[in-house]
């Protein structure tokens, strides 16, 4: 097992198997502090089961994952975000009638502990980390409109900023630019280039011209195993990326 100390995140060996079907198969990758990596990989290459393993929503079949030196494989999903990460969604899970600002309020205590959210109670660290976080997802001039008139982008924006909420050390996001304009796919790409200056982000996403503005390091998924992983300029140069992937 990896006694790196450096790494944020640390997988090794990791297997699950659905009866005897390894969608994720002896998998060993390593997330640096601040690092932004994007997964890609075809349909059912086990890329959303991979990040289901990491927030606890699956249990693994073997193998570790270690974040910050800690072994997370038999945390259960609260304990998991408690540690530090979280996970967004394909559906944002915003609350419709409160406000921009009542919905990052709320999502402050989801992380911690009962005890920390009992003393936590609109202190100015909260009202500076909702002006923080308004400002990284650009909601800051919408804090009072309710989030149900927002749009699809800005409701995406703000699941983010909610995540953000939590303080998490890694966040990952599954698609996160699926049906946004061509505008917020900008947008987006410049909202993950920011975010990962303080903190680590795993982006899974099929949109390649959205990868192309926000990769450094990928890692392309194939079967449950790694196919090719680097810059992003290798990856897709790589002749299997291209005959399992990109040239489709
Ligand atoms: N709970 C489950 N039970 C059985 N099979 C599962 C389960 N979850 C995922 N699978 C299978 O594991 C494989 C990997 O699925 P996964 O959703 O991780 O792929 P993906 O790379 O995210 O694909 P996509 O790009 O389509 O989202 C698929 O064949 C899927 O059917």
């Amino acid at each position: 097992m990896s006694t790196n100390t450096d790494f944020l995140l640390a997988i090794e060996d990791l297997t699950v198997s659905f009866d005897g079907f390894k969608a994720v198969d002896s998998l060993t990758m390593y997330i640096d502090k601040n690092e932004l990596r994007v997964i890609i990989g075809p349909n059912g290459a086990g890329k959303t089961t991979l990040l289901d393993l990491i927030c606890g929503k699956t249990k693994a079949s073997g193998g570790s994952i270690q974040f910050k030196n800690q072994e997370i494989t038999k945390l259960v999903e609260h304990q998991i975000t408690r540690v530090g990460i979280g996970r967004k969604f394909q559906t944002p899970s915003i609350y419709e009638n409160l406000t921009v600002y009542q919905n990052l309020e709320v999502s402050y205590s989801e992380g911690r502990s009962v005890l920390g959210s009992l003393f936590f109670k609109s202190t100015p660290k909260l009202e500076a980390l909702i002006e923080e976080v308004a400002s990284d997802i650009q909601l800051t001039e919408l804090l009072d409109t309710e989030a149900g008139v927002l749009s699809h982008g800005q409701k995406q924006w703000l699941e983010i900023g909610m995540l953000l909420m939590q303080e998490p050390e890694l966040l990952m996001l599954d698609e996160p630019v699926a049906g946004m304009s061509a505008k917020e796919r900008d947008e987006t790409a410049e909202l993950l280039n920011r975010l990962c200056k303080n903190r680590s982000v795993i982006v899974i996403e099929h949109d390649m011209e959205f990868v192309k503005k926000i990769a450094r390091k990928v890692t392309v998924l194939h079967q449950g195993k790694i196919l090719a992983e680097g810059a992003m300029e290798k990856v897709q140069a790589d002749e299997k990326v291209i005959e399992v992937y990109l040239g489709h």
